[in-house]
């Protein structure tokens, strides 16, 4: 069984592992082993933290193979983002040329520097180990996370947004900041989105470029990525899709992946998840699928169970009662999975 727990000190070596292998441009884990240690350390603050309201915590999920104790992947949540140092995006706008006279008239793209994300809740550094990207183990790490917002509303930003990695190659060649290196910087890409990813990004704001872009003023290479994600994360924006989330025309300053947005509350795992009381026993035909979680902070364990539910109450059995931590009784939330077709759209 897979459980989603959250990160712990004695994981430093397996998140160590996941930074190699998640490579450049998946900013939130660079190679840094002070950094990845810090990263920890804030994230067991913040799940011991008692608060009512959304600030500087950043919650890192592991997800745990019981049969072998490996960690095979991560998820995180940043309750608020922007709230210690500026966030920032492109918005994708237009301009319009016109002159009636002449009979022209002509709608130019724009890219606009901004902070407009500041405050919402950010989805992060979502990865899964390739030996386990089969059966409901992906939806499982990404969605565990709506569970824990679902029961904990409080510590997090109205609105939940996501960045996509955006396009680029194994080198770590990005064509969109191919262009801004060329005319704005002496960076590389590898360098950008790691000194982002270690929190060095007053450049941001000391070297790109304050006026908008005209996009047609960009290589045809660059103008082709702007909101495009990377063939890898082709499978997270599925799922965010699948759960509402939209693209409102901001993309990553770097590489021009596309953020996506949702109001928390109009989430799909947010709204067809149910407060249920734990009943352990013999499990009545026909059983079915739920992602299941508790309502801990620092004890949360979330699963997929096979399951009975009746009424406000879920019926599992002791062993998997026993992997999340639930007894008889408890309160907890879970998602029947196959509700997912309850999406409004894909
Ligand atoms: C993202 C995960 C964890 C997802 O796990 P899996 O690949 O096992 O998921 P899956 O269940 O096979 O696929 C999820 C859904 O995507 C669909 N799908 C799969 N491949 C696709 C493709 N090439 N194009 C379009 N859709 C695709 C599947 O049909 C499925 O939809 P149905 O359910 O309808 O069948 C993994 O792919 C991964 O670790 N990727 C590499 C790292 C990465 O790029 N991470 C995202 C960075 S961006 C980030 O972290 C922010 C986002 C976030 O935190 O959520
Ligand atoms: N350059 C980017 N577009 N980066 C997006 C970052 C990918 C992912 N959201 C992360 O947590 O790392």
């Amino acid at each position: 069984m897979l459980i989603i727990r959250p990160i712990a000190k004695q994981d430093f070596q397996a998140l160590q592992e996941i930074a190699e292998q998640s490579g450049i441009g998946f900013t939130s884990l660079p190679q840094n082993d002070e950094l990845l240690k810090a990263k920890i350390a804030r994230s067991v603050n913040s799940f011991a933290c008692q608060t009512d309201k959304p600030g500087d915590q950043g919650y890192l999920f592991v997800a745990e193979d019981t049969e072998t104790g490996e960690v095979v992947g991560t998820a995180g949540i940043e309750a608020s983002v922007g709230l210690t140092d500026a966030f920032y995006h492109y918005r994708l706008g237009s301009v319009v040329h016109s002159s009636p006279e002449l009979g022209i008239h002509k709608t130019v793209k724009t890219l606009s520097l901004c902070n407009d994300y500041t405050g919402a809740a950010e989805l992060c550094t979502l990865f899964l180990k390739k030996s386990h990207r089969r059966g409901s183990n992906g939806r499982l790490l990404a969605k565990s996370r709506f569970l824990f917002m679902a029961s904990h509303p409080l510590r997090f930003g109205d609105t939940v947004i996501a960045e996509m990695r955006g396009v680029s190659d194994e080198q770590g060649r990005s064509p969109f900041w191919q262009w801004l290196q060329e005319h704005f910087f002496d960076l590389d890409f590898p360098t950008a989105d790691y000194l982002t990813g270690i929190g060095e990004k007053r450049f941001i704001a000391e070297l790109m470029p304050k006026y908008p872009i005209y996009v047609n003023l960009l290589s045809k290479a660059a103008q082709d990525v702007i909101g495009q994600v990377h063939p890898s994360t082709e499978p997270a924006i599925a799922l965010l899709k699948k759960e509402g989330f939209r693209y409102k025309n901001y993309v990553d300053i770097f590489d021009a992946g596309p953020t996506v947005e949702c109001p928390v509350d109009h989430v799909e795992t947010v709204r067809y998840s149910q407060a249920v009381v734990i009943r352990i026993g013999e499990l009545a035909t026909p059983a079915t699928e739920f992602l299941l979680a508790n309502t801990c902070l620092t004890n949360y364990r979330a699963g997929v169970v096979t399951a009975h539910q009746q009424e406000g109450e879920l019926f599992i059995d002791a062993k998997q009662a026993a992997m999340l931590g639930l007894s008889d009784g408890d309160g907890a939330r879970c998602f029947a999975m196959s509700s997912d077709s309850n999406s409004t759209s894909s």
